[in-house]
Parts: C-alpha cells; structure tokens; sequence
C-alpha cells in the first residue's frame, strides 16, 4: 500500500485557488489541468526507462527513453477529464481509456454509465484521475472495472481526498498506489468533502 501526499508549494497553491468559491469556470477548468500535470509529474517519477543509441550532433551516445507500452489515462467521468490533459502534456503519447459513473445524490453509491479501456490493458502503467476521492466508492469501482479487464500497474491521482475515501480505496486496492494532492479533514452528511471545493464536475463543465 502507498498513499503519496503532495507537499509542493505551488500545488498547494493552486489548490487553495481551486477551493475559492469566487474562482470562475475558467479559471478552475485551468488550474485543475495545471495542479493534474505537477501530480503527475511527481506520480509519474518511477516511470520505467530504456537505454537507446541515438547520434548528436557530436557522437553516437546511449540515453534514456520511457520503455514499455504506451501509458493509460483514464479518467472518471465526467469531473476526471478534466485532468486528461495536464497528464498528457506530459505524456502526449498516452492512450485514453474512459470511466462513466456518477454517484447517487441519496445513496452515495457510484452507477456505472459508460467504461472503454485501451487495449491491451495489462502491461499498461494505468493513472486513473479523479479530482474527487469522498467515500471512495466511485474510485473502489473503477479500480475494480479495470482489474476485471486486466490492468495491474495502476495509479490513482485524487486533488482533494477525504480520510474516508483514503481509507477505502486502500483497503479494497491495496496494491494501488494513490497520490493526493490535498487530503481534507471529514465529510458532511451529504458525503461533500469539507472544507473540499463543491461539485467538482460542475464546477470544470459549468453546470450549477
Ligand atoms: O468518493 P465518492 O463518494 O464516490 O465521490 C467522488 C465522486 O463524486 C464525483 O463525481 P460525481 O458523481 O459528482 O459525477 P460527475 O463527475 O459527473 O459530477 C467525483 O468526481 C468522484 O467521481
Ligand atoms: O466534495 C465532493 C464529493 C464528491 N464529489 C465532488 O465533486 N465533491
Ligand atoms: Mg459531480
């Protein structure tokens, strides 16, 4: 089990930024892709490397580049898209799978909309996103989807996390390694993380 707390000034920064109800759509849209492209370049640190022989303009030399299979991205729809991109700034060559799932206003329980993996999954490095980890059911199913369909090498980026949800998810997968970039003090009776941002989704897509 490994749970990564991001300490750096400028994500906690932004987050900060992120939190403020006066932050407008656009401005949240952007720092939510900035503060997913500093996590991941944190989370993506233990990335795997291959030696190649390339030519400078000087000499034949050997130097590192990724190895492996292309990368999967994958966010949780619909707030983890907006993500997709500060990951892929990074890594422009990464596949997109998608996760559909929106949780019940009553229940709390995640439903499952709409899931397309890239194939092939398992040899993949997985990072799945989700600005939002309350409860942790909405992530302990979308970890579950993609180890149904394979994938082993997974890493799981939240902005804001609740102990809670923390908790959950590690104990479900605790193979997983999770990232968090701010991790809140509780949630309140209608599972919102506090002090948190509000709706996350609605606030990336404008819809409240
Ligand atoms: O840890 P949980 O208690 O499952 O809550 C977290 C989930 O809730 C939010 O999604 P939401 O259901 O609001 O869907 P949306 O992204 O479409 O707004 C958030 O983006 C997570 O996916
Ligand atoms: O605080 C929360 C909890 C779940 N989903 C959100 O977008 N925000
Ligand atoms: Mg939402």
């Amino acid at each position: 089990m490994s749970v990564s707390y991001m300490t750096h000034p400028l994500i906690r920064h932004k987050i900060t930024l992120l939190r403020k109800e006066s932050t407008s759509t656009n401005e949240f849209r952007k720092l939510v892709e900035e503060i997913a492209m500093l996590m991941g370049y944190e989370a993506l640190s233990d990335l795997e490397t291959q030696e190649i022989n390339i030519k400078t303009p000087l000499e034949e030399s050997k130097q590192p580049v990724i190895s492996g299979k292309k990368l999967a991205v994958v966010p949780i729809l619909r707030a983890g898209l907006g993500m997709v991109n500060g990951i892929l700034a990074l890594v422009p060559s990464a596949r997109v799978g998608h996760i559909g799932l929106y949780r019940d206003p009553v229940t709390h329980e995640p439903h499952e909309y709409y899931c397309k993996l890239p194939e092939p999954i398992d040899q993949r490095q997985i990072v799945v996103v989700d600005p939002m980890l309350a409860t942790g059911g909405s992530a302990v199913a979308a970890v579950d989807y993609i180890k149904e369909h394979g994938g082993q090498k997974i890493k799981f980026m939240s902005i804001i996390a609740a102990p809670k949800g923390v908790e959950t998810l590690m104990k479900a997968h605790p193979d997983i390694q999770l990232y968090v970039g701010a991790l809140d003090r509780e949630l309140d009776d209608n599972a919102y993380i506090r002090p948190g941002l509000g709706d996350a989704g609605d606030r990336i897509f404008g819809t409240k």
